[in-house]
């Protein structure tokens, strides 16, 4: 079922001379009920635009959004914070509310019209609460937090809200790899209960690994999108981040780095050889079969052979200091 749809729209901005700034044109996507969606593109390329569009803070440049069926422009702001919620990178400016205040303002849609919150509100602001893990920040004041803490607790306001769309620009900016995990469960877990998800990010571990979808912006061409190991395999993600000339590798997810140095023709088990690669081509060396050097990774060790010569050593520290003495 499709929760957000976007036909032929135009994003951009209006120039101090007037004239519209298109940055993107026809974009037409359907977020799905139970998807996370990863938007991805360089610097620059309208990611954050287009957010704000969708969600009514900015006016489209061209073409249509519709929630089911309903077009954006029929829709109060009242009505709109009952569909979706928004997570972006700025700061609050009302820091001198406590958490448990700012997460409250998410229940606003439901609320009477004094603000009274109910039984239910307050129930699932507890929810939203516990499942961010913030319960022992819930009364600090948002002025004592640091940037990690504040993104988490705009994600349980946006869970507070209770919608079906859930928008995010680049949620895991601030977050350390704990906490970065943490909130990629909790987004998976929520998508699976019939929410739509969509990030705007940078971050691959997000795009390739928890997204059902990639939607691709590019600077002069059009909006691709696919399954993320589709656009992997054709090119097209590292098409639209650059990354071509950099030897990106897409099995690992990481820059391949160009090594010129001495050949090691290494085996052994995988987890300890697969970090020893990274750090013997960090320092230069090529791993190749057709090596007269050879390295075999135990599970306690490292043993280096040459046709004239054998050592064994206990961490890879002590390899590469071996190896750079007598490079
Ligand atoms: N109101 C505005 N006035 C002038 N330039 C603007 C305005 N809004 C956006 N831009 C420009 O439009 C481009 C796209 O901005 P946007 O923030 O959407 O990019 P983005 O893809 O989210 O980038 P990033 O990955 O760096 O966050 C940028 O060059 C930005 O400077």
């Amino acid at each position: 079922m499709s929760l957000l749809h976007t036909h032929q729209l135009q994003i951009g901005y209006t120039q101090a001379k007037g004239a519209p700034k298109v940055l993107q044109q026809d974009i037409s996507v359907s977020l799905e009920a139970g998807n996370i969606v990863s938007l991805m593109g360089q610097n620059g390329v309208g990611k954050t635009t287009f957010i704000k569009t969708i969600s009514g803070l900015l006016p489209p440049l061209g073409g249509e959004i519709k929630y089911g069926s309903q077009n954006i422009r029929k829709l109060s702001a009242v009505q709109l914070a009952s569909k979706l919620s928004l997570v972006l990178t700025e700061r609050p400016h009302a820091f001198d509310l406590s958490v448990i205040e700012l997460i409250a303002i998410g229940r606003h849609p439901y609320s009477s019209w004094l603000g009274t919150l109910s039984k239910k509100d307050r129930e699932v602001i507890d929810w939203a609460i516990s499942e961010t893990h913030i319960n022992y920040i819930a009364n600090r004041k948002l002025y004592e937090l640091s940037d990690g803490q504040l993104q988490k607790v705009m994600i349980a306001r946006a869970l507070a809200q209770e919608t079906d769309i859930i928008l995010l620009d680049e949620p895991a900016a601030h977050l350390d790899l704990h906490n970065k995990i943490e909130v990629m469960m909790l987004l998976r877990k929520i998508a699976r209960q019939g929410k739509g998800i969509l990030i705007s990010t940078h971050d691959m571990q997000i795009s390739t690994q928890l997204s059902d979808r990639l939607w691709l912006f590019n600077f002069n061409s059009p909006v691709q999108q696919g399954t993320p190991e589709d656009l992997i395999l054709d090119g097209s993600l590292e098409k639209a981040l650059y990354l071509s000339n950099f030897g990106y590798d897409m099995i690992h997810g990481a820059v391949a780095m160009e090594a010129s140095g001495p050949k090691i023709n290494l085996s052994g088990d995988p987890t300890r050889s697969f970090w020893t690669t990274q750090a013997l081509k960090r320092n230069g060396f090529q791993i190749s079969e057709d090596a007269s050097l050879s390295l075999k990774v135990t599970d306690t060790n490292w043993i280096l052979e040459s046709p004239k010569d054998k050592a064994a050593f206990d961490s890879i520290e002590q390899l590469l200091q071996h190896l750079q003495s007598n490079k």
